[in-house]
């Protein structure tokens, strides 16, 4: 289902578990900063309104999304954490530069995923224009920092 099918934004609360007891990480590209501030405040919200703590939530930035693979790694091995959300705003530019940093971003967290036990959450836009990371990040398709958070709790709790 593409995104302008379904509202990254629209959750059911009633079908969430409650996360007062998880700590979170999220860590955010600073490149394309205005989006990824934006994805963070969606997921930021979304986390605190299924009852997450404020003090249980551990923000980290890095330079760029190429960067997450690797902050995200240092976060599980020093933090205790029980999700963390990948945060980051892919544009393409002139050359293929675009490509490599969003294969390598997704590959690196994938990863991840299956070198340890702690589940990090893909929040990455990977955009052809800024308008698509615009609608993507708290516009007319929703925030997919508020899918990620979701994700995250869901991913958290799953086995236990
Ligand atoms: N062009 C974008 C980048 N590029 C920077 C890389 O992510 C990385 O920081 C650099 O290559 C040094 O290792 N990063 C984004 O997150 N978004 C972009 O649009
Ligand atoms: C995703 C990128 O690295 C890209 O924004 C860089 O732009 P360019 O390909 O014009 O150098």
């Amino acid at each position: 289902m593409a995104t302008e099918n379904k509202n990254l934004s629209v959750y059911d609360k009633n079908k969430i578990p409650n996360a007062k007891d998880l700590r979170f990480g999220i860590v955010v590209s600073e490149w394309n900063g205005q989006i990824t501030e934006s994805l963070f405040q969606g997921a930021q919200e979304a986390l605190l309104d299924c009852g997450a703590s404020p003090e249980n939530i551990i923000r980290w930035n890095v330079p760029g999304s190429f960067e997450l693979t690797f902050g995200s790694k240092k976060m599980i091995k020093t933090q205790k954490v029980d999700a963390i959300i990948a945060i980051g705003s892919v544009i393409r530019g002139e050359t293929s530069h675009f490509d490599f940093v969003c294969s390598a971003t997704a590959q690196g967290i994938k990863d991840l995923n299956v070198a340890y036990d702690v589940p990090v959450i893909f929040c990455v836009l990977t955009d052809d224009n800024i308008q698509q990371s615009l609608d993507r990040s708290g516009g007319k398709h929703g925030n997919k920092g508020t899918e990620a958070a979701i994700a995250a709790i869901q991913m958290a709790v799953l086995g236990k």
